[in-house]
């Protein structure tokens, strides 16, 4: 199946739509349909989300990289009906590029991969967190651009990789407080299709369009999935086997059914990841196929268990990818597989269950320090620079202090500790006033003056 024509020619000026104008000459204040703001408050909570990818991509040794977003259009090129690439963001640029949004970020990873030529030591193991785009009609309303946190291993032909990165993404889970018994994750290996298409006689060509469809069989009516699978010329007799195969949850009745050795990585792949700790969190799958044309081996994809929480859409999903370089023109293939965990879901699924600690919700400022007129602000300048300098949050008061009560009430704002008042008198004694805004933690400040409300003068060396 061709994937529909996409734009081809830039539009002259007179059929461009012009950008919606709010009433009276006002900008319209809503982000692009389908792409998302993020004030502070909201990203605050995306940054809490980032800093755990970060830390599980460290504590695991993985590289940090990026691409830009704007790919050329022919990195997506792939004749396998694939969603992601018939809802791609792209156009026509002022040089007449077809360019694209990125949809994905494994293209980008495999031009990478194959720019650094023999200069990059196998394995690779490298993380990124990109923006990814798609172009989805705006009747279904849903999102047009998220945040994916992607690991890959390149390099190793062995399920040790996929192991790793199982590893990583049950780290991640341990790491927000996610149980086994509120996420886990499916698994199973495109071999086991491949063993199954032989089997019954589908050709090699159709393998990966085939596996795209019936990745769709947990999103259509089988009916449909057989309907689909015939346009590829599968009969179906072999169609509905495939399916009632892809029903089978057990190893050793998939071996039954398939031969032992083709369930043998899988096997291996249950043993390592064991030897994790991380087991309860995974299950054999045979249903698990992912809609990504290009995966070779195991696939694998996380999904939310308890009621009360995002049912449908998958958490993230991965798998094996051996033979992506050749796709692009290599002469050779070099192992690899990963997975993309997008930002979205997860943040849905750790509000659910409320696992989202409450000071991620807080802007954090521990001082705030006021001068009492224009001529001590030099002053406050000094003040509030030794206490970041010494680590604390702090900010200076930067309106003109006319009313104190204004200082106080910006204090409570900013949900501060402490007002740190540069006055005359006590600045000529070496001594700041300081109002505790609210009660400490034990053993900060001495406990009379660790009333709050009242102001004290406190020494500038004591400040710290
Ligand atoms: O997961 C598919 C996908 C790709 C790009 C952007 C968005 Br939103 N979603």
């Amino acid at each position: 199946t061709d994937a529909p024509p996409q734009n081809t020619k830039a539009k002259p000026e007179s059929q461009k739509k012009p950008s919606k104008k709010g009433r009276g000459g006002m900008i319209v204040l809503e982000p692009v349909a389908g792409t998302r703001d993020f004030i502070p408050s909201d990203m605050r909570y995306r940054a809490w989300l980032f800093s755990k990818f970060h830390a599980v991509a460290k504590k695991y040794g993985f590289e940090e990289y990026d691409a830009p977003i704007l790919e050329s259009e022919e990195l997506y090129k792939r004749k396998a009906g694939e969603e992601i690439t018939q809802q791609m963001y792209n156009f026509t640029d002022k040089s007449e590029q077809q360019v694209a949004l990125r949809p994905e970020m494994t293209p980008s990873l495999a031009r990478l991969i194959l720019s650094q030529g023999k200069s990059l030591l196998m394995p690779v193991k490298w993380y990124s967190i990109p923006q990814c785009w798609r172009y989805e009609t705006t009747t279904r309303g849903r999102k047009r651009e998220h945040y994916q946190w992607n690991m890959d291993i390149w390099g190793v032909p062995n399920v040790s990789a996929e192991a790793e990165l199982l590893a990583a993404i049950c780290e991640f889970f341990k790491l927000v407080g996610l149980t086994s018994q509120e996420v886990g994750i499916k698994i199973s290996s495109r071999k086991v299709l491949e063993t199954v298409m032989k089997g019954l006689n589908i050709s090699s060509e159709q393998f990966a369009p085939a596996c795209v469809i019936v990745d769709k069989l947990d999103k259509l009516q089988k009916e449909d999935v057989v309907q689909q699978l015939s346009i590829l010329g599968i009969s179906e007799e072999s169609s509905l086997e495939l399916i009632s195969i892809m029903q089978i949850k057990d190893i050793d009745e998939l071996s039954q059914k398939i031969g032992e050795e083709s369930v043998a990585e899988l096997r291996q792949l249950f043993d390592l990841v064991k030897g994790y700790g991380v087991a309860e969190y995974l299950r054999f799958d045979a249903s698990i196929v992912r809609g990504l044309s290009y995966y070779t081996g195991v696939v694998f994809e996380a999904f939310s268990i308890s009621r009360n929480s995002e049912l449908s859409r998958a958490i993230c999903g991965g798998g094996r990818y051996d033979r992506i370089l050749t796709t692009y023109g290599a002469k050779q293939d070099t192992p690899a597989c990963g997975f993309g965990f997008g930002d979205v879901v997860i943040l849905e699924i750790l509000r659910d269950l409320n696992k989202i600690p409450k000071e991620v919700s807080r802007h954090v400022v521990n001082d705030l320090v006021v001068p009492f007129n224009e001529d001590l602000r030099p002053q406050a300048c000094k003040v509030v620079t030794m206490l970041r300098d010494a680590g604390i949050p702090a900010e200076v008061y930067l309106p003109k202090t006319k009313k104190i009560a204004n200082t106080f009430s910006y204090a409570e704002r900013i949900d501060a500790d402490r007002v740190i008042m540069i006055a005359p008198d006590e600045w000529n004694a070496g001594e700041v006033k300081v109002k505790y805004m609210k009660l400490q933690p034990k053993g900060v400040g001495e406990e009379e003056k660790n009333t709050v409300g009242v102001q004290f003068a406190v020494k500038v060396d004591d400040l710290l």
